[in-house]
């Protein structure tokens, strides 16, 4: 009975074989993109721009930072889903702007304050692609890049770019117009920093002071050690001035960086050409981290400082080591500030 009237509903005897064949598939197209719908999936269709820049601000990165990982936002999981929508636009380029360096310097805080402004897009890991996987080729990193719209900058960050001998010259090869970030900090405390680094992933380290001084009598520097190594600014910046001219490089301080977020990332913002969007207004001073955090990060509604590797506190080094590797630095210091115009207040 109940067929019989199924039958009688979809009597398109009538009709040419041709024409049933018509309403035949126009129902599946139909039932399918109901089906779709029901699932979801209808959020894919094209959006107009404004919206695809606002969920850009929100996208999600793997990194160290204050960036959120996709699985602890829970309920902004459905907004997340857009995202993708963001992803699907605009195209993926060449950094036009790269942080590289110092390791230990602030270019993480560095690269999470950029991120909340519209305009800029970065990778949220360290590529490595000019030190370590430059024989994967262009191309592929290319890839690593976000998608960005007309008017974005697409930017990365890997502080050892810094010291690799090649970088200049490969970074020059993609693009001579590359504009450059050094954040640096004290020698002396970055060495301490990247010391704390390395004895929190083996604890069994000898001392600092063994690790710093090849003859302790002596107090003669060991140089090969790469927590010293990386101090010396100014030989790794010859380097980069073989390549790209000093008006292409633009050195932040990590001290001021925590002291006065907003006061170098307008520094940033204007090196980049952006307009100055990253002000006071974004940044709070946590008591207990002790460090300038954002009120509103990249991808959140909530305040967030960055993750615990950074701003850790450090062990106590005894004040004559430290003296000493001051003593050290000190020529290379004055070499840097000469050479960049710019007193960092090291010594
Ligand atoms: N806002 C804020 N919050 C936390 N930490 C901050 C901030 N600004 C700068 N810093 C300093 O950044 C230091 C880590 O530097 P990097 O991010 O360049 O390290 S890394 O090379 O990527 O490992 C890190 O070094 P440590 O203090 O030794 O942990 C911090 O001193």
């Amino acid at each position: 009975m109940g067929c019989s009237k199924w039958r009688a509903a979809f009597n398109f005897g009538h009709l040419k074989v041709q024409s049933k064949l018509s309403v035949f598939f126009t129902m599946i197209i139909l039932f399918t993109y109901l089906f779709y719908c029901l699932n979801g999936y209808c959020d894919s269709l094209p959006r107009p721009v404004y919206d695809q820049q606002s969920n850009s601000q929100t996208r999600l990165t793997s990194s160290d930072g204050i960036a959120p990982s996709p699985r602890r936002l829970g309920a902004h999981d459905a907004h997340d889903a857009n995202m993708s929508i963001a992803n699907s636009f605009g195209s993926k380029k060449f950094p036009q702007a790269i942080i590289i360096g110092v390791k230990k310097g602030g270019t993480r805080a560095l690269l999470e304050f950029l991120r909340i402004h519209p305009d800029v897009r970065a990778v949220g890991s360290e590529p490595h692609f000019f030190d370590r996987f430059y024989d994967k080729g262009l191309e592929w990193y290319r890839n690593l890049m976000p998608r960005t719209l007309e008017g974005q900058i697409t930017m990365e960050k890997t502080p050892s770019y810094f010291i690799t001998k090649e970088a200049p010259r490969r970074v020059f090869s993609m693009s001579r117009h590359t504009k450059l970030i050094v954040v640096v900090r004290d020698p002396v405390t970055r060495a301490v920093s990247d010391y704390t680094q390395t004895l929190s992933k083996s604890p069994g380290l000898p001392s600092f002071q063994s690790l710093a001084f090849r003859n302790t009598t002596t107090g003669l520097i060991d140089t090969s050690w790469s927590a010293v190594r990386i101090g010396i600014y100014a030989k790794h910046l010859e380097n980069w001035l073989r390549f790209f001219p000093l008006s292409r490089l633009l050195f932040i301080s990590g001290e001021r960086l925590v002291m006065d977020p907003a006061g170098e990332m307008g520094r940033v913002q204007d090196f980049l050409g952006l307009k100055r969007v990253v002000t006071d207004k974004h940044f709070y001073f946590n008591q207990t981290k002790g460090f300038p955090c954002l009120k509103k990060p990249e991808g959140s509604s909530r305040p967030r400082c960055l993750g615990k590797s950074k701003g850790r506190p450090h062990p106590q080094i005894p004040s004559e080591v430290l003296l000493r590797l001051r003593d050290f630095y000190r020529p290379f210091n004055l070499k840097l500030y000469q050479m960049t115009g710019h007193n960092f207040g090291w010594d």
